[in-house]
């Protein structure tokens, strides 16, 4: 385990019956990125995690964690990973503090930063020894961030790791992420919110029904965003079709036309759609939250329309 990439994956497939999760991804992760798997619902964000943590066993490609066979190696791993479920299941008569002593003792490591994590988040000593199936979904979710803390894990995989987190907790953990980032260690995140993406990762890879979209960083993709064409028609002249530019969907409101454009695209866009009834035009970057959109759609840059 020395300067090896913190994660990768080559040609990962899972499959569930005829159901295919994860469809030969292949992604590297290097040593002190914070990363973001961000895709739609059931796009095989959980399942590449799990299999990344060893919890699944892949039908196809490889593994690698640290340099290490997740599954194989698990003994070696445990100790410098750190993992929080989307689904956090706890025993229920156990308090916070036993719950911590027990995974602690799964992870094979002292638990340094477990003190000043709970400090951190507002988990008191009263909360900890109340047993965990009285706890609220942000206090369960508060246990599991510090749990895949807790031993100072040198890689660690958060499955929508703000779920059910108040705003002001919420600004805590991104300063905790920074943090980690700052110290060298690599974390890799899901999320479905994207200003979360945006705000604390470098790079995001893009997954849509089960296969990897794109891998970008944030700055490029914020490049990459498509221009919002919008048309102001004089009354009764919105031309029934738009030739060429049919192709990006226009969408028709009264008077007026709006679309979304490639950057690359938009100067010849307009070119064709100015005309004499046309009586305004704004062109805008289209937000951050449509370039995604886009591209879970379009199923990646490459493919244009
Ligand atoms: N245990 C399972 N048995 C059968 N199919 C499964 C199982 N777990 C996941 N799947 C299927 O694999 C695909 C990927 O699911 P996965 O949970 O990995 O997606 P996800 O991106 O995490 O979704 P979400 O954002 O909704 O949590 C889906 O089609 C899902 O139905």
């Amino acid at each position: 385990m020395g300067d090896e990439p913190a994660i990768e994956l080559t040609g990962l497939t899972k499959r569930y019956g005829a159901v295919v999760g994860v469809d030969t991804l292949t992604l590297t992760v290097r040593p002190g990125e914070v990363f973001g798997f961000l895709g739609p619902n059931g796009a095989g964000k959980t399942t590449t995690l799990r299999c990344l943590v060893g919890l699944l066993r892949p039908t196809g490609g490889t593994v690698r964690v640290l340099g290490l066979d997740p599954i194989t190696d698990h003994g070696r791993v445990a100790p410098h990973l750190g993992y929080l479920p989307g689904e956090l299941r706890f025993y229920p008569e156990l308090s916070g503090a036993q719950t911590l002593d027990l995974l602690s003792d799964l992870q094979g490591a002292p638990s340094p930063r477990r003190g000043k994590l709970c400090d951190r988040l507002g988990l008191t000593r009263s909360v900890l020894d109340r047993p965990v199936g009285g706890y609220s979904r942000g206090m369960k979710q508060k246990l599991g961030l510090v749990q895949a803390l807790q031993h100072d894990p040198r890689l660690v995989v958060l499955d929508e790791p703000t779920e059910g987190l108040d705003p002001l907790v919420q600004e805590t953990f991104y300063a905790l992420l920074q943090e980690m980032a700052s110290a060298g260690r690599t974390v890799l995140l899901s999320s479905h919110v994207l200003p979360e993406v945006q705000r604390t990762c470098g790079r995001v890879a893009i997954v849509r029904d089960g296969r990897l979209v794109t891998v970008e960083s944030v700055a490029g993709l914020r490049e990459a965003r498509a221009r919002r064409i919008r048309l102001t028609f004089a009354d009764g002249q919105v031309p029934r079709t738009l030739g060429g530019a049919e192709r990006w969907g226009p969408r028709r409101q009264g008077n007026r036309v709006e679309l979304l454009v490639p950057p690359s695209e938009a100067v010849s866009a307009l070119r064709g759609l100015l005309g004499p009834a046309v009586l305004d035009v704004t062109v805008e970057e289209a937000g951050l939250d449509e370039a995604f959109l886009d591209l879970y759609r379009r199923g990646g840059p490459e493919e244009g329309p």
